[in-house]
């Protein structure tokens, strides 16, 4: 992996700034809270398993939300969210590490870390019951996979085809979140974990990740495999800036419920 032909310049600007920001002096102890498990729960009472993300802004976002990260997570976890994301970089997401542990402290729901990890040292920079790691950009990914693991993190491995998802597998991933972004052009289409998704067995949880902003994409990515989905965009809603988070959030946790009652596409 680690290719960076075809970037978006974003995403060669992330990266560099990744490589620059230091990591922990010492190894984090994790006593995560389990995504099987939040998933579950979630299936038990109707909800569909929705990770809700904390995403201040990004490099394709309309603005930038300056709502207190606790605030917004609670709103999520309100709206039937099973876990929440927290993005921790700062340059380009506008997110930070201070941010996810008071997130972490607020919620009893797992929280994911969401930043561009690139060596061992970057895992200590802040405790989350799960930390994404993505196939493209770790060098040793089964290192980091098992790195992650040794400090109690449930590692995430985000793919984005079908070669990425066997490295993931055979780095021993267990988590695996299908982005439907490309890091080219930064577009995204729901096609992507449509494609990958059926190569995935069956014990591996199945997030997919990005571009699900209506119900109707939440049960057409649910149709075709997901476990759960990653969304940032639809319910931080970064143009409208005062929506209401808790109603986002709900709109997509309620998307398999309010489709058997309703005789519209529910879209
Ligand atoms: O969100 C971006 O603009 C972005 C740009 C460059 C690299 C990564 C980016 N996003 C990271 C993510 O994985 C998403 O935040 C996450 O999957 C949620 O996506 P969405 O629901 O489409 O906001």
């Amino acid at each position: 992996m680690n290719s960076e032909t075809e970037l978006a310049p974003a995403v060669a600007s992330i990266l560099e700034a990744a490589r620059e920001r230091p990591g922990g002096e010492s190894a984090v102890d994790v006593d995560a809270r389990s995504l099987p498990d939040a998933i579950a729960s979630a299936e038990a009472d109707g909800r569909v398993p929705v990770i809700a993300e904390v995403k201040p802004t990004s490099p394709t976002a309309d603005g930038t939300r300056d709502d207190d990260p606790v605030e917004l997570a609670e709103a999520m976890v309100e709206g039937g969210a099973s876990a929440i994301s927290v993005l921790t970089e700062p340059s380009h997401f506008g997110g930070s590490p201070e941010a996810l542990t008071r997130v972490r402290e607020a919620v009893d729901v797992p929280v994911l870390r969401k930043d561009f990890v690139l060596e061992e040292a970057q895992l200590d920079v802040v405790e989350a019951d799960l930390l994404l790691l993505i196939a493209r950009f770790v060098d040793d990914l089964e290192g980091l996979v098992a790195a992650a693991r040794e400090r109690g993190f449930q590692p995430l491995v985000e793919v984005h085809d079908r070669e990425e998802l066997e490295a993931a597998l055979e780095a021993g991933a267990e988590i695996i979140g299908v982005n439907n972004r490309d890091l080219a052009q930064l577009e995204v289409d729901l096609e992507t974990f449509e494609s990958v998704s059926p190569h995935a067995p069956d014990d591996v949880t199945l997030i997919a990740e990005s571009g699900v902003s209506s119900p109707a994409d939440v049960r057409r990515m649910r149709e075709t495999g997901a476990d759960a989905l990653l969304v940032g965009s639809a319910i931080m809603d970064h143009g409208a800036g005062d929506s209401d988070v808790a109603a986002n959030t709900r709109r997509l946790t309620e998307a398999e419920a309010t489709a058997e009652t309703s005789d519209d596409n529910g879209d």
